[in-house]
């Protein structure tokens, strides 16, 4: 039998629906996600969370002539099923598939890029701005989450949207959900808006008896709106929305898409920046994931009877960091821990679990997590701020202006750095090298496993310095060094001599160029060096010295982008030597690496153990 979503692949196509066949719509929307996204992975619990708000966006509104925005984009495989890419799921997250965020380049549905979160107000009164400045005439419409509304450019984008008189709606899709439980005032702000009941109960009272005033009653009840509006602002006081310059619609059942199309209605016939505050579940719909939206916020493949991963977990570095950060703490109650939203992801639950006091989850706000370590660092304590690399882009000026510039003893503990996989290009942490390099006072540290990641983080949590330590996403290979020498600072590691080539790599690299060793002697006779740079700065020059002077190729192999990466250092460091060999570097080019599976990424960009090894006999 035919199901309605089989005839449905256009936003046109729900406009021509009935209230109750949308219904029936968004059951088989869900269905669809989940039996899609238990075979490819992606972000579950968000989506299943907005069925019925995107079904009643697309109904309101005429995308691609109006304009949504979403915030991180995590959340728009519904919208992307509804223009035009729903057979096209199969392939999501994968190599040369759909992308699991909003990308002008696959759809012109998707008007604005995404994946970093907060970014949808200010882009869309950009474009509101625009659109004025043009004389054209059509909404714009920001989609952001209660989480995301936490990070300090959301705030920024309301600040001005309030007083700017500019056409703008903002929907902030309030579930009570960051990744983790949302935290911080606004959190407990919008908690005050949704249950306070004296606010509830005055409006329905007052909807009420507006109503029931005979034969005016409903064109009283409209007429009188406005001054609904007014007394809503005085009853429920300090009504924040409303003090910043927007009119506020709310808080409306986000499942209901018959209010929520008639809010949005009324939003879209205003003047002015509106907000429409609607209340969603995430997870919805699914047991599992109404039960835990943390884990089924981004999933890998899973079991839909069971809700089970299929993928088996192995040790990752963010285990490892948990559990060792959490030995640390016990030995120095100096130490204290930070994450920007990512408790889970970075490893720090069960530090959370310890110390909750010396635990701060400051919600998806890098830029204030650093200056606020910085602040904690002036002060004695040593902060060690856990965060992806991608997220940590955020606070460059902080890491210069508050914590590098100051010598604070603050620690970047950067998760999922090198390549992430199916996040794709938004989330690939392939520049950190390039921008922590050139900051002075900063030590940064790659370890080649997790043994070494074990003793690394040791000495980090001693340094009284500001310090990086960067470690990829998942565990392993299976690679077994020879040798695990003490850490000293700016000091590499020989893991093999050689007589012709010398091969310099950095972190997971080291794994990769290991497995070339063996080949490159018995079917090349290339007897390679083998160094591991555990640290990216200082550069050890000493050995350098040797290298330069042993050596008339030097190869230098990292998982992050070559323009400005460690390469890079040791081309700088071969020119003030006068260096006369040649260095080649591996790495990646000046180009956004873009979603699929890490291996497949890896073999793609020539970083896999044959790719380096092609590479290597290339150049001799
Ligand atoms: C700058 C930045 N920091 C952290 C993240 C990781 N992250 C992605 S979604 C998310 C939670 C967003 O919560 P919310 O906006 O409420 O959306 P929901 O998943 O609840 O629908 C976080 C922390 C990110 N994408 N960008
Ligand atoms: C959308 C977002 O930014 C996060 O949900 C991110 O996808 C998490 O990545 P990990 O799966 O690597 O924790
Ligand atoms: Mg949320």
């Amino acid at each position: 039998m035919m199901s309605l979503l089989d005839g449905v692949n256009w936003p046109s196509d729900i406009k021509k629906l009935k209230i109750d066949e949308l219904y029936k719509l968004s059951e088989e929307i869900r269905n669809f996600l989940i039996q899609n996204v238990s075979k490819t992975g992606g972000h579950l619990a968000s989506n299943l969370g907005v069925v019925e708000l995107t079904i009643a966006l697309h109904r309101v509104f005429d995308m691609p002539v109006d304009k949504i925005v979403w915030d991180v984009g995590h959340q728009s495989y519904v919208h992307k099923i509804i223009t035009g890419r729903k057979n096209k799921f199969n392939t999501l997250r994968k190599y040369g598939g759909l992308s699991g965020f909003p990308k002008p380049k696959e759809s012109p549905y998707d008007v604005f890029a995404a994946g970093h979160s907060s970014t949808s107000i200010s882009a869309a009164l950009g474009m509101a701005k625009a659109r004025d400045l043009k004389n054209e005439n059509y909404n714009v419409v920001a989609v952001i989450g209660d989480g995301a509304l936490t990070g300090g450019l959301a705030l920024e984008g309301l600040n001005e949207a309030g007083i700017s008189h500019t056409k703008i709606i903002v929907v902030l899709n309030d579930n009570e959900m960051s990744i983790s439980q949302n935290v911080g005032s606004i959190a407990a702000y919008l908690s005050k808006i949704r249950t306070d009941p004296a606010y509830l109960t005055f409006k329905d009272e007052l909807e009420m008896i507006l109503k029931k005033i005979p034969a005016v009653g409903n064109n009283l009840y409209k007429g009188a709106e406005r001054l609904k509006e007014s007394l809503k602002y005085l009853v429920v006081q300090g009504m924040l929305f409303e003090e910043l310059g927007f009119t506020y619609f709310g808080p409306i059942d986000g499942h209901d898409i018959q209010k929520v199309s008639e809010v949005l209605e009324r939003a879209k016939h205003k003047k002015g920046p509106v907000l429409v505050h609607v209340v969603t579940k995430k997870g919805k719909g699914y047991c599992f994931a109404e039960e835990s939206p943390d884990i089924f916020h981004g999933v890998g493949p899973f079991e839909i009877e069971t809700g089970e991963n299929i993928v088996s977990g192995k040790t990752t570095y963010s285990n490892i960091f948990g559990e060792e950060i959490v030995k640390a703490a016990e030995k120095n109650k100096n130490i204290v821990a930070i994450t920007a939203a990512m408790p889970d992801g970075t490893g720090l639950k069960d530090f959370e679990k310890k110390y909750p006091s010396r635990f701060f989850d400051v919600g998806i706000a890098e830029q204030h997590a650093v200056t606020f370590a910085a602040g904690l660092a002036a002060n004695g304590l040593k902060p060690v701020f856990a965060v992806y690399s991608t997220f940590l882009q955020r606070a460059y000026d902080q890491i210069i202006h508050d914590v590098c510039l100051q010598d604070l003893p603050v620690l970047f503990a950067i998760d999922r750095s090198g390549i992430v996989g199916e996040d794709g290009e938004t989330h690939q942490g392939v520049f950190d090298i390039a921008y922590l390099r050139s900051i002075p006072n900063i030590t940064i540290l790659s370890p080649k496993d997790i043994f070494e990641f074990k003793d690394m983080l040791k000495w980090c949590f001693e340094y009284e310095r500001p310090a990086a330590i960067r470690y990829p996403r998942g565990g392993d290979l299976d690679v077994k060094f020879p040798c695990y020498d003490n850490i000293i600072k700016g000091k590499w590691e020989i893991l093999k001599e050689g007589e012709d080539i010398a091969i310099l790599a950095v972190g997971r690299m080291v794994q990769f160029s290991y497995g070339v060793l063996n080949r490159l002697k018995n079917s090349n006779n290339i007897n390679a060096a083998l160094i591991n740079c555990r640290f990216i700065k200082p550069i050890d020059v000493v050995l350098l010295d040797k290298i330069f002077e042993k050596y008339k190729i030097i190869f230098t192999v990292e998982d992050g982008l070559l323009a400005g990466g460690f390469g890079s250092a040791v081309l700088e460091y071969a020119c003030e030597k006068n260096y006369k060999g040649k260095i080649v570097r591996i790495g990646f080019p000046d180009e956004f690496i873009p979603h699929g599976n890490s291996s497949i990424l890896y073999k793609k960009y020539g970083l896999d153990t044959d790719g380096i090894y092609e590479k290597i006999l290339m150049n001799i």
